[in-house]
């Protein structure tokens, strides 16, 4: 604003200045022209009057020497007239007498003559200093006539050389007001590349600003991450340790198992033989096995029948399937197969079971491996839990029950402070012994099912119901309502009729008769998961029942990792 101001001043003064110097120019103009007259005029006078003296003098000149012609032939004439006249007097020497009067007559004469000439040479010479002295004063005029000229000259020399000064001036102020005027020409590039130089300057820092803000959140970023790596180095390196321990019981183990080698190469023909005789007991004790089996289906048909004519059921009998007090190596019925089931399943060769079935085992599973797998779901839901009946902890996705919503749990805590990877191991034998069996039982090779979701345990209680994920009594078909499960299988935690009353597994067929397997710590249910195997769990009265329900699909796209994979 400033600097405007100041350069609008500065363009007024530059014009008043400007309109000065042209008044000045336009003066001196006049002046000159003036003068230039002035001397013309003067000149003519002067040349004029010079003339006039000329003309004066030389009628002067003139007259003098007319007057002096004069004179001389004047002169001429008397000298002449005195020669005759003293011819004369010596020719009339002879008269004395007559002598005397003429001499004296002619001397008479003589003298008027002389006197005469005399007085004419005395005007001649008055004439000539009258003459000299018209010459001086005329010399005089002419010199100071010559003097007012020369003063004159000089005057205009000057004059002329103070107005060409003055021009010079006037043409040092215009140059000066022209770089003036480029100087303000410049002030202003100046000034406008300072103000575009300002904005420039403004959107840099703007712009230096946004990246100082996004250097500082990076920072930060940079800061939570470089946390999260020296947690990870922290739990890398107990993981190394751990590692280590396991490669030094594993070297130990595999000395043991080589010197076990040794041992056997020893024992190896002793082997062969004991090998051959234990392959014809077990052809034997299969064949009595298969005929067990066969008399027990019989047996459970007939026990159904029994039951079913004992109680003379009316539309709704339930029998017991498997009771808690019994310890079954291997309870199991087949089943026929629903439709549906079948035709979903023969998109997958290799993974149709023999026959549907469902089975019971009560030795599949340590107390050890079922402490564990307890320990670990008690953890997990310590950190959630529904305030209804139902919770649920999938430890493949994190999904975990926490109030009326699930919720992440791996976003509540990290699974490395959650887990430990002692138990997830136990977690994934587990898994690995049920999914054995379960190929066993329906005639499969394991590596035909993979895990699916979902995987999950449970802890079911009487509370009320406060979402629909909290009721489940309903009877339902598990592949009906998750369509990727081809074979459910469960692994119970707790006593049913011990840690709680209710919750018996109940299998519905043909849509009245129910049978019931009661959980107990450590049992593995097996099933197909179509319409032959529709079912639901009763009602917990009291306590807490817990158990891991583990899906398998004969779809490989619909496989799930395991947790292990989490670390
Ligand atoms: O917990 C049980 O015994 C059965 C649960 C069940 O039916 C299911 O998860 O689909
Ligand atoms: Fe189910």
């Amino acid at each position: 604003m400033q600097l405007k101001h100041a350069e609008r001043k500065h363009k007024i003064d530059l014009t008043m200045m400007e309109d000065l110097c042209k008044y000045k120019m336009r003066i001196l103009e006049e002046r000159e022209s003036h003068l230039e007259n002035e001397m013309i005029s003067l000149q003519e006078e002067f040349n004029a009057k010079l003339q006039k003296q000329k003309e004066t003098q030389e009628e002067l000149v003139r007259n003098y020497n007319e007057k002096l012609r004069n004179l001389q032939e004047e002169q001429l004439t008397e000298m002449k007239r005195v020669a005759e006249l003293q011819s004369l007097k010596a020719s009339i020497g002879l008269s004395n007498a007559n002598k005397k009067n003429v001499e004296e007559v002619v001397s008479k004469e003589l003298t008027l003559r002389e006197i005469a000439i005399e007085e004419k040479q005395k005007e001649l010479l008055e004439f000539e200093e009258r003459l000299n002295r018209t010459k001086t004063s005329l010399d005089s005029k002419k010199a100071s006539i010559d003097t007012r000229i020369e003063e004159f000259e000089t005057k205009m020399a000057k004059e002329k050389l103070s107005l060409e000064q003055q021009k010079k001036y006037l043409k040092l102020s215009q140059n000066i007001l022209a770089e003036k005027e480029m100087y303000w020409e410049r002030e202003k590039q100046c000034e406008k590349d300072f103000v575009t130089s300002c904005k420039q300057e403004l959107e840099a820092r703007a712009e230096l600003q946004g990246t100082v803000e996004e250097v500082r959140r990076l920072k930060s970023r940079l800061e939570t991450e470089r946390n999260e790596i020296k947690k990870e180095e922290m739990r890398l390196k107990e993981e190394k340790w751990r590692l280590r321990n396991i490669e030094q019981e594993f070297s130990f183990q595999e000395k043991h198992v080589q010197k076990l080698l040794q041992e056997a190469e020893l024992k190896k023909d002793e082997g062969v033989r004991a090998l051959k005789k234990a392959q014809s007991i077990e052809r034997h004790l299969d064949e009595r096995v298969e005929n067990v089996e066969k008399r027990m289906m019989e047996l459970n048909r007939k026990e159904e029948l029994l039951t079913k004519v004992c109680t003379n059921a009316d539309d709704s009998f339930s029998r017991l399937f498997a009771g808690q007090e019994k310890n079954f190596e291997f309870k199991g019925v087949y089943v026929l197969c629903s439709k549906k089931y079948l035709q979903d399943i023969s998109k997958y060769p290799g993974c149709q079971p023999q026959k549907c079935g469902r089975f019971v085992m009560d030795n599949v599973i340590s107390n050890e491996e079922v402490n564990t797998m307890m320990a670990l779901v008690k953890r997990g839901l310590s950190y959630g839990g529904s305030h209804g009946g139902a919770s649920i902890l999938d430890l493949h996705t994190g999904a975990m029950s926490k109030g009326v919503h699930f919720v992440n749990l791996y976003k509540l805590v990290s699974p490395h402070r959650l887990l430990d990877i002692r138990e997830l191991e136990v977690y994934r034998i587990v898994r690995k012994k049920i999914q054995n069996v379960l190929a066993a039982k329906f005639g499969l090779v394991p590596e035909m099912l993979h895990l699916t979701k979902p995987t999950f345990f449970s802890r079911l209680t009487n509370k009320s119901p406060l979402s629909s994920n909290d009721e489940y009594w309903h009877p339902h078909v598990d592949k009906e309502t998750y369509p990727s499960f081809h074979y459910t299988t469960l692994l119970y935690l707790n006593d049913y009729g011990i840690d709680f009353r209710g919750g018996q597994f109940q299998f519905i067929d043909n849509g009245n008769s129910k049978s019931a397997v009661q959980p107990k710590k450590g049992r593995v249910l097996l099933f197909t998961s179509g319409q032959e195997n529709a079912h639901y769990v009763e009602k917990v009265i009291s306590g807490e029942r817990y158990a891991i329900t583990i899906s398998f699909t004969c779809d490989y796209r619909e496989a799930i990792p395991d947790p292990l994979s989490k670390f």
